[in-house]
């Protein structure tokens, strides 16, 4: 029997050009089944630019990706999704006038190809909120889920985005910078729920909160310049020098 591949996504040697400047170096990444694993790296490094090549929202120059087990370098967006490689604010986004409930029955409903429910229309409209409601109370937004989505707080909308890339059930979630513009507690929220989703999603994490990073990651990618320096454990790339003195800096790297 062969066994099934523990790699889920395999970037290979991705350069991105913009002109004469390169974005991206060679930068190889590898992706496990069930990790999270975090991509860190200074202002400029090429963690935008990378994980654009990752959702197809930009091509690369030359190298290639592989998803789970299929060359998907030339394959637009649409078909990642449809694949399960979904990033986050990219595919799907907030209606804001619509409750937390319809934007997750929305999702639902495009996961399952536009909801031909042809037969069974009120069921198949049942299962969808069903399934919605579920999906609410996974990103703990169960209390809130009649609310209209333009009334929710920062916190909330960034778990509700969290909640529609859940609801198309990805194989691997592109998270990026999902702690941006958080206070304390929201942060908190949104770490918390990362951490239980940790083990039963795979997710690539591209996150400035180093504190966070080191907290919440199996593995952690660290790109210098457009390459990838250095991939291991937590204190493996806390130990790194290279990583150290490149991306730590005064924050852990005199500690
Ligand atoms: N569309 C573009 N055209 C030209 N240059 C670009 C483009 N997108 C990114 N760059 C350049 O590519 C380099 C990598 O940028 P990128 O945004 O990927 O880095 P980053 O690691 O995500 O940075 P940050 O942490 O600040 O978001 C930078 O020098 C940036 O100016």
């Amino acid at each position: 029997m062969t066994p099934a591949p523990m790699e889920i996504l395999c970037a290979d040697r991705l350069v991105k050009r913009f002109g004469g400047l390169v974005a991206t170096d060679q930068a190889s990444l590898t992706i496990r089944a069930g990790e999270l694993h975090a991509l860190i790296g200074p202002n400029g490094a090429g963690k935008t630019t990378l994980i654009h090549q990752l959702s197809g929202a930009l091509a690369p120059t030359s190298g290639t990706i592989r998803f789970a087990g299929e060359d998907i370098t030339a394959l637009p967006i649409h078909a990642r999704v449809h694949r399960g490689l979904v990033r986050s604010y990219q595919v799907t986004s907030v209606f804001r006038r619509l409750s937390v409930l319809d934007n997750l029955a929305l999702a639902v409903q495009a996961r399952d190809g536009g909801g031909l429910g042809f037969w069974r229309p009120a069921r198949a409209e049942r299962e969808r909120y069903a399934d919605a409601a579920s999906v609410a109370e996974r990103v703990g937004l169960a209390a809130c889920q009649d609310r209209i989505a333009g009334a929710l707080s920062h916190g909330e909308q960034r778990q509700l985005e969290i909640g529609l890339v859940l609801a198309l059930r990805p194989r691997l979630l592109l998270l990026d910078e999902p702690l941006a513009g958080m206070g304390a507690e929201e942060s908190g929220r949104m770490v918390a729920l990362l951490r239980s989703l940790r083990g039963e999603h795979t997710m690539l994490l591209v996150e400035h909160d180093m504190d966070a990073v080191f907290r919440l990651a199996d593995r952690i990618s660290a790109l210098v310049s457009g390459r990838v320096i250095a991939t291991g454990t937590p204190d493996e790339i806390q130990g790194h020098p290279e990583v150290r003195r490149a991306y730590l800096g005064d924050e852990q790297g005199e500690a």
